[in-house]
């Protein structure tokens, strides 16, 4: 069953302990955390102190996406913090294989994240190594943005290499998921959809996941 990784970008954080449980009640898989330091990124988000705070709230898997300039120097940092998954953007990672190893180290599942320009042969030599490889479906920064269907081609090549050499990585999509671009993903070979506004914005989310996941089938 395809799974669904709430993005709390678009929660309201005024009531994030209720956000966070709704969206679990609602039958999420995964929370999804946008980490972005206005470097790497032009936004600025949340750190470990929030990773930290919400960890009690839920049960569910922590899936941190960092989107920060040296993300080395912090996995320590949200590791501590309860993260179950981080991952790393491959554009922003200088010595990426050290810093898959050192979030495996930490006892956390690694993952790398790529942008929707950046090729996929920057993940070859590492697609053995981790645990989760997060394709980029807008360029990252802000949510509610638009879904780039290019980054499909790009998918299905890794896609390949998964199946002849990486059977185990789960593939992840972030950016302009609705019912329509999930199942595009679906078909290209991805397992998690991360959704922001498309649950967000609704007023029922146990319906709005639902309505995604029922989409891709
Ligand atoms: O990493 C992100 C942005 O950089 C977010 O996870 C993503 O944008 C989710 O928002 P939406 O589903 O509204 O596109
Ligand atoms: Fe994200």
């Amino acid at each position: 069953m395809t799974k669904i990784a709430p993005s709390i970008l678009s929660a309201d954080f005024a009531r994030l302990k209720e956000e966070i449980l709704e969206v679990e009640q609602g039958g999420a898989d995964y929370i999804h955390v946008d980490v972005m330091d206005g470097h790497f990124v032009p936004n600025i988000t949340i750190g470990p102190l929030v990773v930290e705070a919400i960890r009690p709230i839920t049960s569910l898997p922590l899936d941190v996406h960092l989107m920060i300039e040296n993300p080395a120097d912090y996995i320590d940092a949200f590791a501590k913090a309860g993260a179950d998954i981080i991952s790393v953007h491959v554009e922003a990672s200088v010595h990426l294989h050290r810093t898959i190893h050192a979030i495996k180290n930490a006892g956390v599942k690694a993952g790398v994240v790529i942008n929707p320009a950046t090729p996929a042969e920057m993940l070859y030599p590492i697609l053995k190594d981790i645990d989760l490889v997060l394709f980029m479906t807008v360029n990252p920064g802000f949510g509610g943005q638009a879904f780039i269907a290019d980054v499909l081609s790009k998918i299905k090549q890794v896609d390949k290499w998964r199946q002849d050499f990486a059977p185990h990585v789960e593939f992840e999509v972030d950016g302009g998921i609705n019912q329509t671009t999930a199942k595009l993903c679906t078909d290209a070979g991805v397992d998690v959809l991360v959704a922001g506004s498309a649950i967000f914005n609704e007023k029922n989310r146990e319906n709005a996941i639902q309505n995604i996941r029922n989409a891709t089938k």
